[in-house]
């Protein structure tokens, strides 16, 4: 069977190398990237940023793209900053994030990530959403991924940012996000 290429858009290059090496053993799935920089509705879920993004990029390149829209959510917070992370933490940084949560005995939160596919414009939205518990720590590892240094998974003692990549991408949001798109097109 040939290999259904798909136009991934986004706009962030660590996303795009973690989708690329999760992706790097699948025959059947090849990604091309654009780096559209979409405009994101303000909504209360990372599942409709994530399909109205879709919706926009399938016109952009007029054929089949998938997007993905991560949210960090703190459970003391009702899920907030949920798919705001990316403002607040341009805002506060990785310190603010953590003091955000000081007046708090709850330290807990989830990293949840949500692939939309669409075939081409007008064409119905697929979702598929992955995710991963732990909770916010001071910040330890690299600083090259956004949120990375101050997520801790539950079950780990190292940051998604202090682990080794083939770790975070077996038990990250995203890989399991993945592994259900890897489903619907197998
Ligand atoms: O695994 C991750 N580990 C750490 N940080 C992460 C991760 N995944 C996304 N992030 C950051 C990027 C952005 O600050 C926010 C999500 O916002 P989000 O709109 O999904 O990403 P983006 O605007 O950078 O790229 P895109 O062009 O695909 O919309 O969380
Ligand atoms: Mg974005």
């Amino acid at each position: 069977m040939a290999a259904r290429t798909i136009t991934f858009v986004t706009g962030n290059a660590n996303k795009l190398k973690e989708v690329q090496a999760i992706l790097a053993s699948c025959t059947h799935l090849t990604l091309v990237n654009r780096k559209i920089d979409l405009p994101e509705l303000q909504a209360a879920s990372t599942a409709e940023v994530s399909a109205e993004k879709c919706k926009l990029a399938a016109e952009a390149v007029q054929g089949a793209v998938l997007v993905e829209d991560t949210s960090l959510c703190f459970n003391a917070l009702n899920s907030l900053p949920g798919p705001y992370i990316k403002w607040f933490l341009e805002g506060v940084g990785h310190d603010g994030l953590n003091r955000m949560l000081d007046g708090f005995e709850d330290r807990s939160a989830y990293a949840l990530c949500t692939f939309a596919y669409c075939e081409g414009p007008g064409k119905e939205v697929h979702i598929f959403e992955g995710k991963t518990d732990g909770s916010i720590v001071k910040a330890r590892g690299p600083l090259d991924f956004g949120w990375d240094p101050i997520f801790e998974p539950s079950g780990f003692a190292q940051t998604y940012a202090e682990m080794p990549k083939e770790t975070k991408n077996t038990i990250s949001h995203r890989a399991r996000a993945l592994e259900k798109v890897l489903q619907f097109f197998a």
